[in-house]
C-alpha cells in the first residue's frame, strides 16, 4: 500500500519546546470505581500541549478508563481532571477531544467523505457551534492518504483505510486532543507500520495532543514521545519513560540499538507491574 507522506514537515514545529509547555490533561490523585472495584488509583499526570504519550500495561490495568476518565465517560471517585484547565464535561461541550477505537465505526450507508462530514452535519443540525478545522473534509482525506477514494463505502475500503477515515473524521472538528484507544490493533503488521507513520506525521502537522493505548511495545517507542506504563490491581501509574529518539521516525528505527533497548526497559517494566 502507497504510504502518502508529509514532504514539507521540516521540524518539530510546536512540539519542540517541552520546558515552556502549557497543559492539556493534569490528573490530580485521580481515581476511578465501578461499585466497590477500584479501576484507577491516584492518578496524577500532567500532559503537556502537542505531546505524543502512549500508553501501555498489563490486560485490564485501566488503560481505556484512563481515556474514559479523561473524556468525561467516568466520573472521578476521588481528586480532580482538567483538559486545558476546564473540567472534563465543560471540556466534552467545547468538542475539545475526539476519540478513534479499535473500531472505525463508520456509517456503513455514508461515502467516506459523507462520513468525515458527519460531525460537522451533526452539530449544524443541533444548532451547536462547533469548531472546524482549518482543513476540508476532502483535505483531511488527502492528509491520510485517501485522496480519490472520497465516494467510496466503507465496505469497500481495507481495514487500514476504514481506520483512516476514522481518524480524518475525528479531526474534523479541530480537538485539542485525540484519545486513540488501540485504534490499530485489529491491523496487519505492514498496514499498522505505514499508519504508524502516517500518525506521526499528522501530529506533526496538527499539533494536537494524543494519548494512544496500545498493547505493542514497538508502537508505544515508535509513536510516543513518553510512554505511560500503568500497572494493575488497582491501576496505578508505573512509571512514565520519556523516550529521546530523533523526531523523524522511519521504520528502520525500529532496528537501532537505541529503539531495541527502550523496548527491552519497558518489557522489563511491564513483567513488574
Ligand atoms: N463499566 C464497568 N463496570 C465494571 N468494571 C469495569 C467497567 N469498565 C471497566 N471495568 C473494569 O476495570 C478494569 C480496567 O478495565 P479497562 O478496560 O480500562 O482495562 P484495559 O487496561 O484497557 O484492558 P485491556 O488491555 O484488556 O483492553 C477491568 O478490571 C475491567 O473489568
Amino acid at each position: 500500500m502507497p504510504v502518502q507522506r508529509l514532504a514539507d514537515i521540516a521540524d518539530e514545529g510546536p512540539h519542540q519546546d517541552m520546558a515552556s509547555r502549557n497543559v492539556a490533561a493534569c490528573l490530580s490523585g485521580a481515581s476511578v470505581k465501578f461499585g466497590s472495584f477500584t479501576a484507577l488509583e491516584d492518578i496524577s499526570l500532567e500532559i503537556g500541549e502537542g505531546e505524543f504519550w502512549t500508553i501501555l500495561g498489563p490486560s485490564g490495568c485501566g488503560k481505556s478508563t484512563m481515556l474514559r476518565l479523561v473524556s468525561d465517560l467516568v466520573p472521578t471517585a476521588t481528586g480532580n481532571v482538567e483538559i486545558l484547565g476546564k473540567t472534563t464535561e465543560a471540556a466534552r461541550l467545547a468538542r475539545e477531544f475526539a476519540f478513534v477505537f479499535q473500531d472505525a465505526t463508520l456509517l456503513p450507508w455514508r461515502s467516506a467523505l459523507k462520513n468525515v462530514e458527519l460531525p460537522l452535519e451533526m452539530g449544524r443540525k443541533r444548532g451547536l457551534k462547533i469548531p472546524m478545522s482549518d482543513k476540508s473534509p476532502q483535505d483531511l482525506l488527502d492528509l491520510v492518504g485517501l485522496k480519490g477514494r472520497e465516494d467510496a463505502l466503507p465496505h469497500e475500503l481495507s481495514g487500514g483505510m476504514r481506520q483512516r477515515v476514522a481518524i480524518a473524521r475525528a479531526l474534523v472538528c479541530k480537538p485539542k486532543l485525540l484519545l486513540m484507544d488501540e485504534p490499530f490493533g485489529a491491523l496487519d503488521e505492514m498496514t499498522r507500520d505505514h499508519l504508524n507513520l502516517q500518525l506521526r506525521d499528522i501530529w506533526r502537522e496538527t499539533g494536537v495532543t494524543i494519548l494512544f493505548v496500545t498493547h505493542s511495545i514497538p508502537e508505544a517507542v515508535f509513536l510516543g514521545q513518553k510512554v505511560l506504563m500503568l500497572r494493575a490491581n488497582p491501576g496505578r501509574v508505573k512509571q512514565v519513560v520519556d523516550i529521546d529518539l530523533p523526531s523523524e521516525r522511519e521504520i528502520a528505527l525500529r532496528e537501532t540499538p537505541e529503539f531495541n533497548r527502550y523496548c527491552g526497559q519497558l518489557r522489563r517494566l511491564l513483567e513488574e507491574c
